[in-house]
């Protein structure tokens, strides 16, 4: 399973970053690094709010876009005054890198995820050494303990964590750990297919004090209003915005701002 390959390959990755840059070396870093915080609190704002990806490949998709200009993406992001964005670095499958994620948060005052397969505590200093506000915690590839280690390790460092789900035993499992934000992740990781039915599901399984984004495969107007309809917070789009050729103006009819 590729989730299996990805979680393989990190773990070499890993390895291979500290051996570079040892633990201590890293916490200094993050602790003297100052970062945006509340993106939590902004999703508790009403209304239906965007996270915006860059990405430039995918295990599914392979290369999205040849074309790669991630500072000015990050910019027009910015200009269409998304929430979050969310950076890739995972390098195999995503064509990610950590230097996208520090530069694009030196670039912008907006909030950026660290979209990575978190498998260990040195990943999450790494994130926060590199400028993330926020950072991703898989149910499918972390254990009950981890999920909740994970999460506070990252709140302590001034960082919040999206708990990702994707069927309702991932669902029961993140709202165990006492996630604060559960992102239901629309595309199944063993086949690719995405189903926004499941995802509606399963936004009822969860109580309203936690926070909810939909993320993946989201494409249409239609899409979106169906998500907002659903009570979602917010939503995650990746390969949509990054096939558009006027991310600000597809950002602002998504949210419904003129
Ligand atoms: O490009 P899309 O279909 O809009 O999807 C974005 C995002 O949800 C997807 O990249 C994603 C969701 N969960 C992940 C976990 C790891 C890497 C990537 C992802």
């Amino acid at each position: 399973m590729i989730l299996d390959d990805l979680v393989d390959a990190t773990n070499k990755r890993i390895k291979d970053h500290e051996s570079r840059i040892p633990l201590k070396e890293l916490q200094t870093t993050a602790k003297n690094l100052k970062t945006i915080s509340g993106f939590k609190t902004t999703l508790e704002n009403p209304g239906l709010h965007v996270i915006a990806e860059i990405k430039q490949a995918s295990p599914s998709k392979g290369i999205i876009v040849e074309d790669f200009p991630y500072l000015q993406i990050a910019r027009e992001y910015r200009n269409a005054k998304v929430d979050a964005i969310s950076v890739l670095t995972e390098p195999h499958y995503f064509h990610g890198k950590l230097t996208y994620l520090r530069e694009v948060s030196e670039h912008v005052p907006t909030p950026v995820l660290r979209k990575d397969f978190t498998i260990n505590e040195y990943m999450i200093y790494e994130a926060k050494a590199n400028g993330a506000s926020v950072i991703l915690l898989i149910v499918a590839i972390l254990s009950d303990q981890q999920l909740e280690q994970y999460r506070n390790l990252a709140e302590s460092l001034g960082m919040d964590a999206i708990v990702e789900a994707h069927d309702e035993s991932e669902v029961h499992r993140a709202i165990k750990s006492g996630a604060k934000i559960i992102g239901i992740n629309n595309r199944n990781l063993k086949n690719f297919t995405v189903n926004f039915k499941n995802s509606i599901h399963l936004k009822k399984l969860i109580p309203n004090n936690i926070l909810t984004i939909s993320e993946s495969g989201i494409k249409t107007q239609k899409d979106v209003d169906e998500l907002r309809d659903a009570g979602f917070n917010a939503i995650l789009v990746g390969e949509t915005l990054m096939r558009s050729t006027n991310k600000e103006q597809l950002i602002r009819q998504f949210k419904k701002v003129e």
